[in-house]
């Protein structure tokens, strides 16, 4: 059984016309999310660019949201979410937007309300740091970046 937990949304004037993100499919583990622009862009290779999404949230505490890449787009023409995944805070009250990178060799036009990358929520775990002189032992010690081989 999947928890749920509500997550208040604000629908912005500039998206009027768009649906909220919704989950695609029953067990998907993303919501979709769409380009809120007011005409076709067009991402040249190597370019990126801030997609608004055309709302706002209020996460509850202990929650973050998470935007990730849709793999189709990705595979088929390298377009993916450059700071994947994205971190939406609890407390941002903002109009989400996706930082949409083009990783293809061709110039790719987004359109309004194209389904661009995915919105994850997903608990938070937050730490204490406990300063020490010293860390416990173990066998792998600072090995790291490849010691184990390939
Ligand atoms: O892909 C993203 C990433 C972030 N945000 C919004 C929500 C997030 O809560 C806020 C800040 O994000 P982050 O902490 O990644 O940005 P920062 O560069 O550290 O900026 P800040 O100093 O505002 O925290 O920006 C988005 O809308 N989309």
């Amino acid at each position: 059984m999947t928890a749920t937990v509500t997550i208040q949304v604000q629908r912005l004037p500039h998206a009027e016309d768009l649906p909220l993100p919704r989950y695609e499919t029953d067990n998907a583990a993303g919501m979709d999310l769409m380009a809120c622009i007011p005409a076709d862009v067009v991402l040249g290779p190597g370019k990126r660019m801030r997609v608004p999404a055309g709302f706002a949230i209020a996460i509850p505490e202990g929650y973050e949201a998470q935007v990730r890449p849709r793999s189709g787009l990705a595979v088929m023409h390298g377009i993916t979410v450059l700071n994947a995944p994205g971190t939406i805070d609890a407390d941002y009250r903002g109009e989400l937007g996706v930082l949409l990178i083009n990783h293809g060799d061709n110039a790719y036009t987004i359109t309004r309300g194209m389904r661009i990358a995915q919105l994850v929520i997903a608990p938070v775990v937050r730490a204490h740091l406990a300063e020490v002189a010293e860390l416990s032992q173990t066998a792998r010690g600072a090995g790291g970046f490849g010691s184990t081989g390939s």
